[in-house]
């Protein structure tokens, strides 16, 4: 079932065209990557999808989707603890706390829930982040860059919980520059380049894309 489709999606700030023409869509229940450069304009795309700034073209989503955004960099009000931060979260989302939920899942994480989110390290945070959205029961994860400042051991869970969404029906997009962790996990990676979608890699493999990009890179030589 398709759960987004993009069609001549254009963005500029000012001057700058970011994403131009831009088409690709989405379905449901698979793991979708996206690579490009920095400054390619994968956090415009998904600021697009959430409807946090405007554009030109046409984004169609599925009615009853329910959306859950981590953004590259979250922000934490100080005086805020990690638990109070889950709670406002799931209550945004007009779900019930549960604490059961939240010892259960903190097992895996394993996050000073107690104290001030504003004090966690950078992966730390990232973490309180991905928790809050795993509680809310989104149908679709968009994570701009979730590994990030992640430790091995929090990029090795984060890649399991990924799947076992998948498992669950869910759908996830994620940018990274980790083309080796997109690999393993994704069903379809999109290279973001010149404003668009320049090509969707579907089971290619790690070569094929690195060729690409290297490619990419030679032209502009
Ligand atoms: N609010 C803004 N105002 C002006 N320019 C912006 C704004 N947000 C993004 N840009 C510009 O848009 C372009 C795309 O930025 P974007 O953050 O979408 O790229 P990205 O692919 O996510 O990059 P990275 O991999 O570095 O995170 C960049 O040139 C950036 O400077």
């Amino acid at each position: 079932m398709e759960l987004i489709y993009i069609k001549e999606l254009s963005k500029s700030y000012g001057k700058t065209r970011v994403l131009d023409k831009l088409s690709v869509s989405y379905e449901s229940g698979k793991i979708y990557g996206l690579v490009g450069e920095n400054g390619a304009g994968k956090t415009t795309l998904f600021n697009c999808i959430m409807g946090v700034t405007d554009y030109d073209g046409e984004i169609r989503k599925s009615s009853k989707m329910v959306v859950g955004y981590m953004p590259a960099e979250s922000f934490f009000y100080s005086l805020i603890t990690g638990k109070e931060y889950l709670e406002f979260c799931i209550k945004a989302k007009g779900k019930k706390m549960d604490a059961k939920a939240i010892d259960s899942l903190n097992k895996v994480f394993q996050l000073p829930l107690e104290r001030f989110a504003s004090d966690y390290s950078t992966g730390m945070k990232k973490k309180l982040a991905l928790m809050s959205l795993l509680l809310q029961e989104n149908d679709l994860y968009i994570l701009d860059e979730p590994f990030n400042g992640v430790d091995l051991y929090g990029c090795i869970q984060l890649k399991r919980i990924i799947r076992e969404l998948k498992d669950k029906g869910k759908t996830v997009i994620i940018s990274s520059h980790l083309i080796n962790t997109l690999h393993e996990l994704c069903d379809e990676i999109d290279f973001l380049d010149a404003h668009a979608i320049r090509k969707r890699y579907i089971q290619a493999s790690i070569d094929e894309i690195e060729q690409d990009i290297l490619n990419r890179e030679n032209s502009n030589m």
